[in-house]
């Protein structure tokens, strides 16, 4: 390997300066520019977030790579921080994951996870969950990381196998996907702090904690996770599951109260939505090109 093939940019660049690594779920470009400018280094676009937000289906593996990489392109282009994509399980055989890695380098993610679970997959907090043998998920590593064709584009193997095969197996398998070729580890559903010191102390890879609310890890602080040796702490779904909550809120004032003067004072004012968006700056744009003489 040469120098300039050593991994610098995107999420290990993110990483070098923050660890644990806060990523935070983004939904849409907008958020992803109130992420980026509260002071977050790395942003996530949950396949969970792309079914139930933009297309209104469960997460179970019903998204396609396109729909999937539309996101993405709204994200990147929104935002210059890193972009880790949930790839499911890469949407199809070897030669399917190696278009979708190459697909999604070309619309600028930084980093994608693809999971061991069957192809019909299930949400990793939810019982009914189907592995494939190590082996077959070693081979879709292989073919993602024979695809790459940016050397800074990170392959994280996440692995569903707490549930079913427990730490030992999260461990053994998880040395069978970076022999071929995965450089972090999502280790998926772990369900107590010292799980996470034993995956981390044998693994020897950047290894990611996904705090999902209502799952089955307990929403461990930035403190703890730092001192089980967790390099990457995931926020998928936080943001969203609020804004959801207070959507509703506003839904149900307006149609049950006639008017949502109530709530205006907890909405995002007109003032810091420009803020976020710059959006001064482009009206000084118009303003400079065309001058300030129209009504
Ligand atoms: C991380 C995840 O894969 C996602 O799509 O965001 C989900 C999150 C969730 O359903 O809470 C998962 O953990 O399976
Ligand atoms: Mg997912």
């Amino acid at each position: 390997m040469t120098d300039r093939d050593i991994p610098t940019k995107g999420l290990w660049r993110a990483l070098a300066g923050e660890r644990p690594l806060q990523i935070v779920g983004v939904i849409n470009a907008y958020a992803a520019m109130m992420a980026e400018q509260t002071g977050f280094r790395a942003l996530y676009l949950s396949g969970a977030g792309v079914a139930n937000a933009s297309l209104g289906l469960p997460d179970l593996g019903m998204t396609t790579l396109n729909e999937v990489l539309e996101e993405v392109r709204r994200i990147v282009g929104a935002s210059s921080l890193p972009l880790l994509v949930d790839a499911d399980t890469g949407w199809g055989g070897a030669l399917m994951i190696g278009r979708t890695v190459r697909e999604l380098i070309r619309a600028g993610a930084a980093a994608m996870h693809i999971e061991d679970q069957v192809a019909a997959k299930r949400c990793g907090h939810r019982p009914g969950k189907a592995l494939v043998p190590a082996a077959e998920m070693a081979d879709r590593i292989k073919a993602a990381v024979d695809a790459r064709t940016d050397r800074n584009f990170v392959i994280m193997a996440r692995t569903d196998a707490m549930a079913g095969e427990g730490v030992e197996g999260v461990i053994d398998r998880a040395g069978r996907y970076r022999e071929a070729g995965a450089e972090m580890l999502f280790a998926e559903a772990v369900t107590n702090i010292d799980q996470y010191r034993l995956i981390t102390a044998a693994v020897g890879m950047p290894v990611l904690a996904n705090l999902t609310e209502f799952g089955m890890t307990p929403l461990y602080s930035r403190e703890e996770l730092a001192a089980a040796g967790v390099a990457l702490i995931l926020y998928p779904l936080s943001a969203w599951r609020a804004m959801n909550a207070a959507a509703l809120q506003v839904f149900r004032a307006i149609r049950h109260d006639g008017t949502q003067a109530a709530l205006v004072d907890s909405m995002q004012s007109r003032a810091e939505l420009y803020r976020f968006l710059g959006y001064y700056a482009y009206e000084e744009q118009l303003d400079r090109l065309f001058g300030k003489d129209k009504p």
